[in-house]
């Protein structure tokens, strides 16, 4: 047998037997940032309804203990614990690890984190400020490396844990108005893969979540600015329900699953864009190795109608300024 394929090999085997099921019940110590609204809140009720502790991280108080009162209708034994961290998680590093110290040092250490916290701004490159590209980078990006990188060592320590990245289909492709928020999704998929890597012989699984439009505050705060182009694109795909996604996300974070995706749309871009990607099953690989000329040629067909609302809209706008001019 050829040397370089005795690894391969190997690998599938290693994925034919792999059982990572994460069983939340045990209790387990799940830690969620942005657990206080939206899609992270909605993950938090999901593990707490399985029997998990949560610690909800984010930096509005009233808007913590809210999320906390919320969640605690989902109990299913009285020693469950919702306990909440006031922090910006993309500001100082050692701050976070501080507020994570002492949340392990009260529920004990975190077996799953779950990286939601984050926030997204649309506009023209040219149009958006430079701050908002430093800003969303350290939110979104930054935001996930220092929670991470605060647990990290203890997981690999106790040889359990999860760490579960929430990026966006705006992670897998880019779009119009959204060079700023893309980028810093973008950002995310590297720093998974590469974590996966080094993580994996440890017994700790990363997962990386590309969700679409979902109806959550955050959504209806970045619809405020969104330029027409990016709403017309984006109303391809339909708006999903929090609820929806949280299941979707904790299901594939307890299972060791590295992809995370909602419908079919979010199925075929996961697919198309799994690039070097770790592979999860066997099944996951042959889907990947069959799908991959179909759904080019159907993003293909995406492509061509986005191109195509840009250049209608750009028209409409001269259009509209020729007759302001004449007026
Ligand atoms: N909704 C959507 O359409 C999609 C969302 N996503 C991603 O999912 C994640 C959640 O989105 P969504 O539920 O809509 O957002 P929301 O705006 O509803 O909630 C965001 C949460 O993150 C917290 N947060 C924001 N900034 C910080 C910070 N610097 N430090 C600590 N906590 C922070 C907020 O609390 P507080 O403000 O009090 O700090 C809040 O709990 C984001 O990463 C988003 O990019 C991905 C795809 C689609
Ligand atoms: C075979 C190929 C299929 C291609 C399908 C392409 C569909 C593209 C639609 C992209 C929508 C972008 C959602 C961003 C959501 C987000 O992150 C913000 N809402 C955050 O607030």
């Amino acid at each position: 047998m050829p040397p370089h394929l005795r690894p391969a090999l190997r690998h599938l085997l290693w994925l034919s037997h792999r059982f990572s099921y994460l069983d939340l019940t045990t209790p387990r110590h799940t830690e969620v940032t942005g657990g206080s609204s939206g899609i992270g809140k909605c993950i938090a009720i999901e593990c707490y309804k399985q029997g998990a502790f949560i610690t909800l991280v984010a930096r509005n108080e009233d808007k913590l203990l809210q999320a906390k009162k919320e969640i605690e209708k989902h109990s299913i034994n009285d020693k469950q614990v919702v306990l909440c961290i006031s922090v910006d998680v993309s500001q100082d590093y050692s701050q976070v690890e501080n507020v994570i110290k002492q949340a392990q040092e009260k529920l004990g250490p975190v077996d799953m984190l779950v990286n939601c916290a984050g926030m997204s701004l649309s506009g023209k490159f040219e149009d958006l400020e430079v701050s908002t590209f430093e800003r969303l980078m350290s939110v979104n990006y930054l935001g996930s490396v220092y929670p991470s990188r605060a647990v990290i060592t203890t997981m690999k320590e106790r040889r359990v844990g999860r760490i579960v990245f929430v990026s966006s289909q705006a992670g897998q492709l880019g779009l119009f108005g959204f060079t700023a928020y893309s980028s810093s999704k973008f950002a995310i998929r590297g720093l998974a893969e590469a974590l996966q890597m080094e993580v994996k012989p440890y017994n700790v699984y990363v997962t990386v979540a590309y969700p679409p439009d979902t109806d959550t505050p955050g959504f209806a705060e970045e619809n405020k600015t969104k330029p027409l182009e990016t709403r017309l694109i984006s109303e391809t795909v339909s708006v999903c329900k929090p609820e929806q996604v949280a299941k979707q996300i904790v299901k594939d974070a307890i299972q060791g699953n590295f992809n995370s995706s909602i419908g079919s749309d979010g199925y075929m871009l996961s697919s198309l864009t799994c690039g070097m990607a770790p592979v999860t099953s066997i099944t996951e690989g042959l889907q990947q190795v069959v799908t991959m000329g179909l759904f080019r040629t159907i993003a293909l067909f995406y492509l061509g109608s986005f191109d195509s609302i840009v250049r209608r809209c750009m028209m409409q706008r001269a259009k509209s300024e020729i007759a302001d001019k004449t007026a």
